[in-house]
């Protein structure tokens, strides 16, 4: 995967379990962002295969594959709402798009996805530049979640949010994971989300998954990059890699 003549993505070998989340880390700029948009078609890929539930993305027929993106949900980077929608028409987009039921069934349906993240039902009229960071983040996930999915995509789900905001983010994703049984391809740079709220963890440099597993499989790495990332002074800040800072 590449654009030009320069390749990002270079034999990138990734497996994503059901029911887990996986936390997908890397340097800015590696290129964790352009795997996620490869696998959900919204770029081209120059070889290489994407299976989701066990198909082939690219061998298979059309109907297949909107089947498939019915069961996917996704929360872009800073959560690209419509900004001339409002929050209850943004969760209704998907719905329009892939649901063929009432006007009167979607409006229960956006106010029990409102409910499922934590916002009130007069969320449901304000327009995104009404809502606070956290809230666009809460309203991108019932978009996300709009259609039942049973895989969730999220790209930097915490960042932009203060850290009492993060860790009630997190908590909501993990809930959701346990009552819906989904499951979470997560890019993050956040090391709480990562510690706290990850099963396993992917890292990616030089275009390539150098290093996959639980957070220890991290922590006992002497990849140079994983050694600074996992192990490095806001690592042992947080708690991780090391006895938190103390003054
Ligand atoms: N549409 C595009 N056209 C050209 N280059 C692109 C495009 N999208 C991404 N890139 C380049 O691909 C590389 C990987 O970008 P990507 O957004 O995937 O990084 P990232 O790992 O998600 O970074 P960050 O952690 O900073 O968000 C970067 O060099 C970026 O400039």
């Amino acid at each position: 995967m590449g654009f030009g003549s320069a390749l990002v993505l270079k034999g990138v070998d990734l497996d994503v379990w059901r029911g887990e989340i996986l936390g997908f880390v890397g340097t800015s700029g590696g290129g964790k962002s352009v795997l996620m948009r490869t696998i959900l078609g919204l770029l081209p890929k120059r070889a290489g295969l994407v299976e989701v539930c066990g198909i082939d993305l690219d061998g298979c027929d059309r109907a297949t594959h909107r089947e498939l993106e019915r069961r996917w949900g996704v929360l872009f980077q800073n959560g690209a709402l419509f900004s001339s929608l409002t929050v209850r028409q943004n969760i209704q987009v998907p719905m329009r798009e892939y649901l063929p039921v009432s006007e009167r069934l979607m409006n229960e349906i956006a106010l029990a996805k409102l409910d499922m993240v934590g916002l009130s039902p007069d969320t449901a009229d304000k327009f995104p530049s009404e809502l606070s960071g956290g809230m666009v983040k809460r309203a991108a996930l019932a978009r996300a979640l709009a259609l039942d999915p049973d895989i969730l995509f999220l790209d930097e789900p915490t960042s932009g949010l203060d850290p009492i905001r993060a860790a009630e983010f997190d908590e909501l994703i993990v809930t959701l994971q346990h009552t819906l049984g989904l499951t979470v391809f997560m890019v993050t740079h956040d090391l709480d989300s990562l510690h706290d709220s990850c099963d396993r963890i992917a890292a990616l440099a030089d275009g390539k998954v150098i290093a996959e597993g639980p957070i220890e499989v991290m922590l006992e790495s002497e990849h140079p990059w994983l050694k600074a990332y996992f192990r490095g002074k806001r690592a042992r800040a947080a708690g991780i890699g090391g006895s938190a800072v103390t003054v």
